[in-house]
């Protein structure tokens, strides 16, 4: 029986993925705390989406252990349980964005009506709710990609860069809406939601709870952005990553 409210929303260890001849994530220990924003950030390359594929169970040749909310990354149970949004909006364009929300929730075998004005809601595109998807804005698809995973309210959000593209205050509302989540505050108010969010913006790893920092597949540290300034003495994540990157290549250096 998995174990539906305890323990971490994520636990690897030694998790390891090789993607044709390459060692793309080697090794990794960490747990994601539940109810709490978790940013995932690291260099273009460095195995970021990679890791968001395996914890919703989308990735081949994964090896060491992955939980996700109490069972092994990918079982069936964890389906409607987690919400995974992939860089490039899943969304039709020939259907509006009312359509498209009717069609997953349909999938999802939820009631549609209620539950879709809802996520409407929550990603601010109410006002385009009968617009064709096939004719938004690269932020306004993305958004609608973002309201189908809220849909059956999972408690776990994997979301791949969900802010690219987007102006500054629309990042900003989603930012808002993400901690909204994550108290509960949002979505359909049963409890806080657990959000795992890549970024390769520095400045958004302010806004997160916790960080992982990745490079080169593995984790360069874990912990949150005060506890980062504190241990590199640095004022920002961005200063933190440069030091800790410094240290990681002093350490292995030939020497
Ligand atoms: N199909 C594949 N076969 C072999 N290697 C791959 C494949 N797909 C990705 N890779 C390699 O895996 C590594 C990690 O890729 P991944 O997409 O996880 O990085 P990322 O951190 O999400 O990058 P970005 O921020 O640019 O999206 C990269 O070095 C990439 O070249």
């Amino acid at each position: 029986m998995m174990n539906k409210t305890e323990g971490p929303a994520v636990r690897a260890r030694g998790l390891t993925v090789v993607r044709g001849k390459r060692t793309v994530l080697d090794g990794l220990d960490f747990d994601v705390p539940r109810g709490q924003v978790t940013g995932l950030l690291g260099p273009s390359g460095c195995g970021k989406s990679t890791l968001m594929r395996a914890i919703a169970g989308t990735q081949a040749q994964v090896t060491g252990s992955l939980d996700v909310l109490g069972g092994p990354a990918g079982s069936a149970s964890l389906r409607s349980r987690v919400g995974y949004c992939t860089q490039a909006p899943s969304v039709y364009d020939d259907l509006t964005v009312r359509q498209n929300l009717d069609y997953f929730a349909a999938v999802l075998r939820l009631r549609a009506r209620g539950t879709v004005d809802r996520v409407l809601a929550d990603v601010d595109l109410a006002d385009h709710a009968d617009s064709l998807a096939g004719n938004l804005s690269g932020g306004q698809r993305s958004r609608v990609s973002l309201a189908t995973a809220l849909l059956g309210a999972p408690e776990l959000l994997v979301l791949d860069e969900p802010t690219v593209g987007l102006d500054p205050v629309l990042r900003r509302d989603l930012w808002d809406l993400f901690h909204r989540l994550a108290r509960g505050t949002a979505g359909d108010g049963t409890g806080g939601t657990t959000l795992l969010i890549s970024s390769h913006v520095m400045d958004e790893a302010e806004r997160c709870d916790r960080l992982l920092l990745m490079r080169s597949g593995r984790v360069l540290a874990d912990d949150t952005p005060a506890a980062l300034h504190d241990r590199t003495g640095t004022g920002t994540v961005e200063a933190a990553f440069l030091r800790l990157v410094e240290a990681a290549n002093d350490m292995e250096a030939p020497r």
